[in-house]
């Protein structure tokens, strides 16, 4: 039996809530302390729900982040301070070089690792591996319908009333996607980190009305050859921002915390 802590209880941490294997279990949510007595009431008396690391009373075999990037920023550095394995899903926050920094330089004292996730998208095993070798070009094309944009920096870049085809909103580097759009572009970091880095990597965020699901495209070139992924992701129910594979992403690492053989 292994128990791993939550940072953040939204859609994406519900999701796979709901799908732990009995051998791994939720011990603890660190939640925001605007939520944490709506949490308290809907997740029960069983698990511990903290808003600071600061007061955790299980010490989990690892912690997985889904709070997005301030509340990556808020606790990361804690919790690695307590020697607890990281997932992290709002890669994004890695164009802070300085937090960046500091994870890693927290992580190596305390011999603890950080897990960046694949998040929404396939293929980072491959693009990481080809870096090794050399890699030319990356683009990653994020499409999702205009709905999914809202209430992000696309309401200034997107006319949503008069949208009837897809339009490109955003071309640019990863750093900048991520730094524009936190809950839209972690996808972008992801591949730009295992990649060219987040200066060389080429992002082109599309809005397109016809669409019911996320689609993500990832070109790459090198001396491996040519990649070419396309992704047709399913957005959670709860949140159209998200694609469900992000949130089997997460539940993919909870699980290999308990597994010996590991793909
Ligand atoms: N790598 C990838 O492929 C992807 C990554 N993501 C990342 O995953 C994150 C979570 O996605 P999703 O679940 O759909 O988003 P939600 O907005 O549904 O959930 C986020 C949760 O985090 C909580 N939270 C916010 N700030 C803090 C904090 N300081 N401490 C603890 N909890 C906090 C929120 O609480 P409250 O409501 O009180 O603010 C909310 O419950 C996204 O923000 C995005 O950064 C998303 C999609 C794909
Ligand atoms: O879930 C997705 O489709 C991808 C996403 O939001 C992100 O990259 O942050």
């Amino acid at each position: 039996m292994k128990n791993v802590m939550f940072v953040g209880y939204g859609s994406m941490a519900r999701k796979v809530h709901e799908m732990l294997p009995k051998n791994i279990v939720l011990s603890t949510v660190l939640a925001s302390p605007r939520s944490a007595e709506r949490i308290k009431a809907e997740i029960g008396e069983s698990i511990d729900v903290i808003t600071s690391v600061d007061d955790l009373v299980k010490i989990p075999d690892l912690a997985v982040e889904m709070s997005g990037q301030n509340g990556l920023k808020e606790h990361a550095i804690k919790i690695l301070e307590k020697g607890i394995p990281l997932g992290i899903v709002s890669v994004g926050a890695f164009t802070d070089e300085n937090f960046a920094v500091s994870l890693a330089d927290v992580a190596e004292v305390q011999g603890v690792k950080i897990y960046i996730l694949a998040g929404a998208v396939a293929g980072i095993d491959g693009i990481n591996a080809a870096s090794l070798a050399g890699l030319s070009d990356v683009v990653y094309q994020g499409r999702k319908h205009p709905s999914s944009w809202k209430g992000s920096h696309a309401d200034q870049l997107i006319d949503y009333d008069n949208l009837v085809e897809p339009i490109v909103f955003f071309t640019g580097t990863a750093r900048e996607a991520a730094a524009l759009f936190p809950d839209n572009s972690n996808v972008a970091a992801t591949i730009a980190l295992a990649g060219v880095g987040l200066d060389d990597t080429t992002v082109e965020l599309i809005a397109d009305p016809t669409l019911e699901h996320n689609i993500h495209h990832i070109m790459a070139e090198g001396v491996f050859g040519k990649l070419e992924i396309s992704m047709t992701g399913l957005p959670l129910a709860e949140n159209p921002k998200t694609s469900s594979l992000a949130a089997f992403s997460a539940l993919r690492l909870c699980c290999q915390i308990d597994q010996v053989i590991q793909i």
